[in-house]
């Protein structure tokens, strides 16, 4: 099967904090681009023999530059004043000495969301310290008269078109990244609230609410599933041995080995300490058994564990999950089965069938 792949923003460095994550990939976003777009600027600004805007634009193309590495560096209110003052003050300037038929106070806009978004402030600075901005656009927009331009026609036009454009294409991008950030944010939080955080696989939150959604489609579809309970043969053991990171590592083993085994669409949650629930839906014991003896065949193989020699066996008890059966009496016979492999001598599986 064709995994897609996913893309990824940007990885957290480590001297940016977890929560401070969409802030960071804004800024890592957006400041470049600022700056590009400055020093894109000073060649057109210079060629229209504006040298005074043209070396403004150069000082905002550093300023942006310097707002990147701040962000990079975990100072992420220092990148945002940086680059939300240069912006405001690049507007005014231009519209100072172009008159505001050229446009530039329209990167208020993105700057005024920016200021919202992403800053430390909290809402209460950074909602009205947004509207004031909007409220200076449109002081700007709406003046009357402003300087005259000189700039002759059509330019004023095309750089308003140009800036408009610009600032568009900002806030888009603005509203791209929130959305994305917080898709992400909030995929990580389900991982994290179903999944067992030393293993990956899932927990037994998540095997519970499976179970209970596969109980009633069994009921629906008259379809047989086979529940497996397995357990770690001698674990303590192998504890008191090699000590306990040795034995996290067991566990971590176990779980790769069991993903290389299952299907995806098998749920292999991680029951509670060294005991493991491989749920096989619209699979019968007689199918499920083959599939676990050639993973109990393939951990018995194994000579060793992230460098330690150790031979880790499993043994399991595999039941029937009849169609309009109580998942909890399945569970229990499982259970019981379980038992009953450890009790005839461990690394084996029980099933329903055993005498
Ligand atoms: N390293 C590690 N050990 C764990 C973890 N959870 C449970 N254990 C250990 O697993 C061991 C289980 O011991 P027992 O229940 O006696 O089972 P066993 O030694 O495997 O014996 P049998 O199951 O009868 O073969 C205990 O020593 C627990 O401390 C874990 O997350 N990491």
């Amino acid at each position: 099967m064709m995994r897609r792949r996913r893309f990824v923003i940007q990885a957290r460095p480590h001297r940016v904090a977890a929560r401070h994550y969409r802030r960071y990939v804004m800024l890592w976003l957006s400041t470049p681009l600022g700056a590009a777009v400055h020093a894109a600027f000073v060649p057109l600004l210079a060629g229209l023999d504006l040298p005074r805007l043209a070396a403004a634009h150069a000082a905002g193309a550093a300023a942006w530059a310097l707002a990147f590495v701040a962000n990079h560096r975990g100072r992420h209110t220092l990148a945002a004043a940086l680059a939300g003052l240069d912006a405001a003050a690049q507007a005014l300037l231009a519209d100072l000495w172009l008159g505001p038929a050229a446009g530039f106070h329209y990167y208020l806009w993105p700057v005024a969301c920016l200021a919202v978004l992403a800053p430390r402030m909290r809402p209460r600075f950074s909602a009205p310290f947004g509207l004031g901005l909007l409220g200076l656009f449109t002081a700007l927009e709406l003046a009357p008269g402003g300087p005259p331009s000189p700039l002759a026609a059509p330019w004023p036009t095309a750089l308003a078109a140009l800036n408009i454009g610009l600032s568009a294409a900002g806030l888009v991008m603005l509203g791209l990244v929130v959305r994305s950030v917080n898709e992400s944010q909030e995929r990580n939080l389900t991982e994290q609230a179903t999944r067992d955080a030393l293993t990956g696989l899932y927990n037994r939150h998540f095997a519970t609410d499976f179970l209970r959604q596969l109980g009633e489609r069994n009921r629906r579809t008259g379809e047989a599933s086979t529940l497996a309970l397995g357990d770690l043969d001698h674990f303590k053991a192998i504890n008191d041995r090699h000590g306990h990171d040795v034995g996290d590592d067991c566990l971590i083993a176990v779980a790769e080995r069991l993903q290389a085994h299952f299907r995806a669409s098998d749920c292999l949650c991680r029951w509670g300490g060294e005991e493991f629930l491989i749920v096989l839906p619209g699979t019968t014991p007689a199918e499920a058994r083959s599939v676990l003896e050639r993973f109990a065949a393939a951990l018995r193989g194994t000579p060793d564990v992230a460098g330690t020699p150790i031979r880790l066996t499993m043994s399991f008890g595999a039941t029937l999950l009849a169609p309009g059966e109580a998942v909890e009496r399945a569970l229990e016979r499982a259970d019981r089965l379980l038992y009953r492999a450890k009790a005839l001598g461990r690394d084996r599986i029980v099933g329903d069938d055993a005498p």
